[in-house]
């Protein structure tokens, strides 16, 4: 018998099985969650080791080439965690742990350096000190009497490597490397004035929600539904401080979008401890370096989005889902997990509370919190003085619009801005218009990769006019002089997105920044804070898309226009509801945060729709529990669960023999099947697409039958002629 087990190792390649490997030649044992390099075919793979098994007789092995890691990369809760993920997406635990791990680490690159590195005077130091001239290198000099490390002189010393230097060249400091038992200074001070938000006093309805999130022992899910501005962050912010003051990691997960420099900064200061961003600024050895000081217990604070759900928590005290309702906490292609449903999973595991925070929480989530799942938190009111904001529904059917604006409108946005506010024009459509169409023989301009001749998909018409985009594949060309059909010169952009908005904004009030804000002149997070920095305080207008209904705080935004939402309101899909409700409110929420009073003005041309009416008259949660209603009735989440099985290739045949294939398999247990369906999408950058709806009243039902019938399909030759995937709880049927 060979003189070690031999590995099981998961490689990140489409199959759901783990490879066995006989140890290295160097015979140095290998544990399970270390990194190994392996022949893989042709190729060589980096993967993990999961178990050790014994030979069985007479079959031939490969060696690992490579044992990558001194200790185990993965182990314990979240070894286990992404385990058990794998089993509930159906998906290769291979490809799953390659999602979970940073890029870097995922290649098999060697693990970069987290040293942390302090500061302190020397002998030298200290009998100069008394003598030295007051300044910024005395002041550091008196606050490196004890050891510091480098982070903690980041928040508490702004711009002291400059001081540094001077203390350098004049040898009286050194620089020590901290390992996790060194004794450093009790670094951090309460935050200092300057850096500090101004603190506040938690009113009753928020003390109660900490006293109840720090009286929690071990797993406790917590709903806290806030209303927007009710200062749910500093509820965050102080459960946070007591998970730091037990000596434990905090793990908070917001949406990309949210997480702004500003809002990072505001953590930084009020916690008074490193705060590890996770971010997709980050280069692949940043986030490397966040993620095993996570592992080592060294970053006590990760703030992070969609993948910072990933990082390995050894000390864990507290996970906090900012927004949690937001749909960008689930990945859309690859391995499609969901960061809050996997959050509540880890909590679980790691016996912790976990807190999720929203003003329009998913309708899963507060049915959740409606069965007892998870224990409610209502902030029902806006925090401080701020009031809430006045919604005024105006019909503007038949009225003259100027880009999509009634006249009524643009006299109150004249209003704002003379009263000395910033006004906020939402209108989800980027681009200049939505359609290019053709006055006189009626042909519109089509993506040629995304359209059928059933259902043709309009393309966008941007740089105000003079450019095509297909906003679901990418496609792009320069918009054509004049009508294909009939060469007629009469071109004409129908309707209006934000470019064309902005452009009739700028020669109206000419007299303050108009200021757009959508994917294209935002997409980078530090792209966004600089918008609002530009704007500043001063009356001005923004003009931008969803991006601008995610948590910003802009004290000074007093109006808050709606255009052109009229299109959301009748969709097919059983979420589209859910989805405009949130934006609606969201949006709303950005008006009269702080001392000024806030309107939101919402334009619609359906002005008795009963979706409007219901969340003007009675809010989101009156929404919600209609919506909820009809869901059950229907047999819809939260009260089915789905899976989505999509199959696309160039031509429809293969993806339709797939999926009945699957359906075949699927049929014995007894679950719901509908399809295979073309795909509400049927065609999308050249490729056929079609689905099959899974679903069950009972969880369990519906993943024993995934699990025996994806097993099979991987391997059947159907699957071999489309791309194809698996969504379990789909967000979007599409
Ligand atoms: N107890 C308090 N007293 C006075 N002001 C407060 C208090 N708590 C929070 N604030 C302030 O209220 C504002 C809104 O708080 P915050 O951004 O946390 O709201 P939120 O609940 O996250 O809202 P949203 O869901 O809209 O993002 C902030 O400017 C915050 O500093
Ligand atoms: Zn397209």
């Amino acid at each position: 018998m060979h003189p070690f087990p031999i590995l099981r190792v998961a490689l990140p390649v489409p199959l759901p099985r783990l490879f066995d490997y006989l140890p290295p030649a160097d015979a140095k044992p290998v544990a399970v969650g270390q990194r190994v390099r392996v022949p893989f075919g042709p190729r060589e793979l980096c993967g993990l080791v999961i178990e050790h098994a014994q030979v069985e007789p007479g079959v031939a092995l490969k060696s690992v080439l490579a044992g990558l890691d001194d200790a185990p990369l993965l182990h314990g809760e979240l070894l286990a965690s992404l385990r058990w993920l794998a089993g509930y997406l159906h998906a290769p635990l291979g490809e799953v742990l390659a999602t979970a791990l940073p890029a870097l680490l995922r290649r098999g690159e060697p693990l970069p350096e987290i040293a942390q590195y302090g500061w302190c005077l020397n002998e030298a130091g200290h009998m100069a000190l008394p003598s030295m001239r007051a300044g910024k290198p005395k002041a550091l000099a008196q606050w490196l009497d004890q050891l510091r490390d480098e982070d903690s002189l980041d928040v508490e010393q702004p711009g002291w490597r400059a001081a540094l230097r001077t203390l350098r060249e004049r040898g009286l400091v050194e620089r020590i490397e901290i390992a996790a038992d060194t004794e450093t200074g009790p670094g951090l001070r309460p935050a200092t004035e300057k850096n500090a938000s101004p603190s506040v006093s938690p009113n009753p309805e928020q003390q109660a929600a900490i006293d109840a999130i720090l009286a929690a022992q071990g797993f406790a899910p917590f709903l806290l539904d806030g209303v927007t501005g009710s200062g749910k962050t500093e509820v965050y912010l102080q459960a946070i401080a007591a998970c730091l003051a037990r000596g434990q990691q905090a793990l908070v997960l917001v949406p990309e979008i949210g997480l702004t420099p500003q809002a990072l900064a505001r953590f930084r200061a009020r916690l008074g401890v490193p705060v590890h961003a996770l971010h997709s600024g980050l280069n692949d050895s940043e986030r490397a370096k966040v993620w095993l000081q996570a592992a080592s217990g060294q970053a006590r604070v990760i703030v992070g989005t969609r993948s910072a759900v990933f990082v390995p928590l050894p000390q864990a005290g507290l996970i906090v889902i900012d927004e949690e309702h937001d749909g960008s906490y689930k990945q859309f292609d690859g391995i499609r997990y969901h960061a809050r449903d996997f959050a509540l999973l880890r909590a679980r595991a790691l016996a912790v509370p976990i807190v999720l925070g929203s003003a329009t929480p998913s309708l899963e989530t507060l049915h959740n919190a409606r069965t007892g799942k998870f224990t409610g938190l209502r902030l029902r009111q806006r925090a401080g003085a701020a009031q809430p904001p006045q919604v005024r529904v105006q019909d503007v059917r038949k009225r003259p619009l100027h880009a999509g604006l009634s006249d009524d409108t643009l006299h109150a946005i004249r209003s704002a801005l003379d009263a000395g506010g910033q006004v906020l024009v939402f209108r989800n459509r980027r681009g200049y218009a939505p359609v290019l169409l053709c006055h006189d023989c009626g042909w519109s301009a089509h993506c040629p990769r995304c359209s059928t001749p059933e259902k043709p998909t309009p393309m966008t018409v941007h740089a105000h006019g003079k450019r095509l985009q297909c906003h679901h594949c990418g496609h792009r060309k320069p918009a054509p002089p004049a009508c294909p059909d009939c060469a007629s010169l009469g071109l004409q952009p129908q309707g209006n997105g934000t470019e064309r908005i902005e452009a009739e904004l700028q020669t109206r009030f000419a007299d303050v920044p108009v200021i757009r804000i959508d994917r294209a002149s935002s997409g980078h997070r530090d792209a966004l804070q600089h918008h609002f920095d530009t704007l500043g305080a001063q009356p001005g207008i923004l003009v931008g898309t969803q991006m601008l209904a995610k948590g910003h705080d802009l004290p000074n935004l007093t109006l808050v226009v709606v255009v052109g939402i009229d299109e959301g309101l009748f969709s097919a899909d059983f979420r589209s509801s859910e989805k405009l409700a949130q934006l609606l409110i969201q949006v709303a929420g950005r008006a009269g945060r702080a001392d000024k009073p806030g309107t939101v003005l919402l334009q619609t041309h359906h002005p008795d729709h009963a979706l409007l009416n219901i969340l003007v008259r009675g809010g989101y949660h009156a929404f919600a529990d209609e919506d909820l209603a009809l869901r059950e009735a229907a047999g819809f989440p939260p009260f089915a669960y789905l899976a989505l099985l999509r199959a696309e290739a160039k031509h429809a045949e293969p993806p339709l023999q797939f999926l009945q294939q699957a359906k075949a398999l699927l049929l014995p247990h007894g679950i719901q099947l509908h399809g295979p369906l073309p795909a509400p999408m049927p065609r999308r950058a050249g490729f056929v697409r079609h689905q099959l709806i899974v679903s069950s009243p009972h969880r369990r039902a519906l993943h024993a039958a995934l699990a025996a019938a994806v097993a099979v399909l991987y391997a059947t030759p159907q699957a071999r002629r489309v791309r194809w995937s698996l969504d379990v709880d789909p967000v979007d049927l599409y």
